[in-house]
């Protein structure tokens, strides 16, 4: 008999969707796999901001899911995964990443700049909320939660003037359309590895984790997310904070003018968090992209010098 690969994913129209190329990818490769939903703490619990429903609320009931042999792999956007590893996983493979960046859907087709002063704009993410803070443009925040229509739709029905979403979760529903500015990291530095999915799978499964491998995996991806996640994991020091980080691979040239891929890596962290005032620490770095790691960290420690050690505390929320 032929083996089934079961895949483990949350029930969301953009999981399912995520999921659904990876299942393709696979099959395509000759795989029979079949699509397992498992719902998770984040989809169960609306009423409470995810910053209190402490790390990994979208992506533990898939964890523990592949402990118990209920699924082989586990799909989950990257950027919801917590820093530290689990032992007993792998991450398999970290497939090409859609568009990292945020965008904004407002009323009328506006624009950030066009937003006038006292705007309402929904958000339940610190790192989104810091960083419009910072742009001084004397936005009104609005902590919100829900999947990716029930956001949109506070636009819709006229409850805000916009709201701020990852641009990949808007591209992989259909939802291109309806964004009217994709914002430019210079502003809003995303959430690390934001736009990029994660495949586990047991690390004794090693055929899978091959598969998985071999597949999916795109190298250049994971330097760039290795980057701005081993930033990520310095500066939370064990919880989830308010940081923006985004990394590019680049072309450079060497000593003998050979052309060499580099990283790039930027990162944003708020220094304090204290009422309506905010401070932003950005800072960034070029590396070697061999060394992405590495770059992360020493980006962090830049960071944390320049003050963002003030913002760690419990049950903060990066995305
Ligand atoms: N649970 C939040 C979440 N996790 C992944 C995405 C979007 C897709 C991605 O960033 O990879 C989103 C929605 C959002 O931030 O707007």
């Amino acid at each position: 008999m032929t083996r089934t690969i079961r895949i483990g994913t949350r029930g969301s129209a953009l999981a399912l969707a995520q999921t659904g190329t990876i299942a393709d990818a696979l099959r395509r490769a000759g795989e029979n796999v079949e699509i397992v939903k498992v719902s998770t703490a984040g989809d169960r619990d609306r009423s409470v901001p995810v910053s209190q429903l402490g790390v990994g609320v979208y992506t533990s009931a898939l964890r523990d899911a592949l402990q118990a042999k209920q699924i082989d792999v586990a799909v989950h956007s990257y950027k919801d995964l917590p820093t530290a590893p689990e032992s007993g996983l792998v991450l398999a493979a970290v497939p090409p990443r859609a568009d990292p960046r945020d965008a904004l859907i407002a009323r009328d087709g506006l624009t950030l700049g066009e937003l006038p002063p006292g705007s309402t704009v929904g958000t339940g993410a610190l790192r989104r909320t810091t960083q419009l803070r910072a742009l001084g443009l004397g936005l009104e925040l609005v902590p919100i939660r829900g999947n990716i229509d029930t956001r949109m739709g506070k636009v819709f029905d006229g409850e805000l003037d916009a709201v701020v979403l990852a641009r990949a979760g808007l591209d992989r529903t259909g939802k291109t359309d309806k964004i009217t500015e994709t914002l430019d990291p210079i502003q809003m530095l995303p959430a690390p590895a934001q736009g990029a999915l994660a495949v586990e799978c047991r690390v004794d499964d090693v055929d899978i984790e091959h598969l998985l491998q071999s597949t999916l995996d795109d190298e250049v991806t994971r330097a760039a997310v290795t980057a701005e996640r081993a930033m990520l994991a310095a500066l939370e020091a064990g919880c989830s904070a308010p940081v923006g980080a985004l990394a590019e691979v680049v072309e450079d040239l060497d000593e003998n003018g050979s052309v060499i891929e580099r990283i790039s890596l930027r990162g944003v962290a708020a220094a304090g968090l204290d009422g309506e005032s905010v401070e932003l620490i950005r800072a960034s770095a070029v590396g070697d992209k061999s060394d992405a790691e590495r770059l992360g960290r020493e980006l962090a420690a830049e960071l944390l010098d320049l003050g963002a050690g003030a913002l760690s505390g419990p049950g903060r929320n990066s995305r």
